[in-house]
């Protein structure tokens, strides 16, 4: 027999509002709009002495801190092929083919990602999580898991496994 745990946290403040565009296809851009992202996260391990896998407060204080990190932002990728992300002063220009995008710098999230995908912004808020726990005292999680919900029922999903 074997037994597993894990906690799952998903509030309804964890909701991030952003504007982003993404690529698809070979050479389709999207018009810059915005979601109403809504963030959940599980966290596997073993049970310790208070009988958690983690204390649920620490997750949720993380993911809501998280979550305030990307709201009312332009999400921006530093690693996208064809969309050009450049920043000069205080002031960020995106360029993609003959469109070019012009943001205060204070508006804008980069990230480190090649598409601001649901699924790649699971990642990043999945590793931010993960560190995050780490430097608040919760050091080895077997697993987590990160959702990120576009629009009600459309959820891009990161999930990391420790070797
Ligand atoms: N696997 C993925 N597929 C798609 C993603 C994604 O992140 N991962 N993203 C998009 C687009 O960002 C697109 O904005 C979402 O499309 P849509 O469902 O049309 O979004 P709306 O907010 O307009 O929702 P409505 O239900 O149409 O109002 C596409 N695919």
């Amino acid at each position: 027999m074997s037994e597993q745990y894990h906690v799952r946290v998903a509030k309804e403040h964890f909701v991030f509002s952003a504007a982003h565009f993404i690529t698809f296809g070979d050479n389709i851009c999207e018009r810059l709009h915005g979601h109403n992202y809504a963030v959940a996260a599980e966290v596997h391990g073993p049970l310790d002495a208070n009988q958690y896998v983690v204390d649920f407060i620490l997750v949720r204080d993380t993911l809501a801190k998280l979550t305030q990190e990307l709201d009312h932002h332009v999400l921006l990728p530093t690693k996208h092929p064809t969309i050009r992300v450049e920043v000069a002063g205080q002031e960020v220009t995106a360029t993609f083919e003959e469109r070019r995008w012009v943001f205060p710098l204070g508006d804008c999230v980069l990230l480190e990602v090649e598409n601001t995908t649901a699924e790649l912004l699971a990642r990043v808020l999945g590793e931010r999580l993960h560190e995050r726990l780490r430097e608040g005292g919760y050091a080895s999680p077997a697993a987590i898991t990160v959702s990120v919900d576009e629009c009600n029922g459309q959820e891009g999903v990161w999930s990391w496994t420790a070797d």
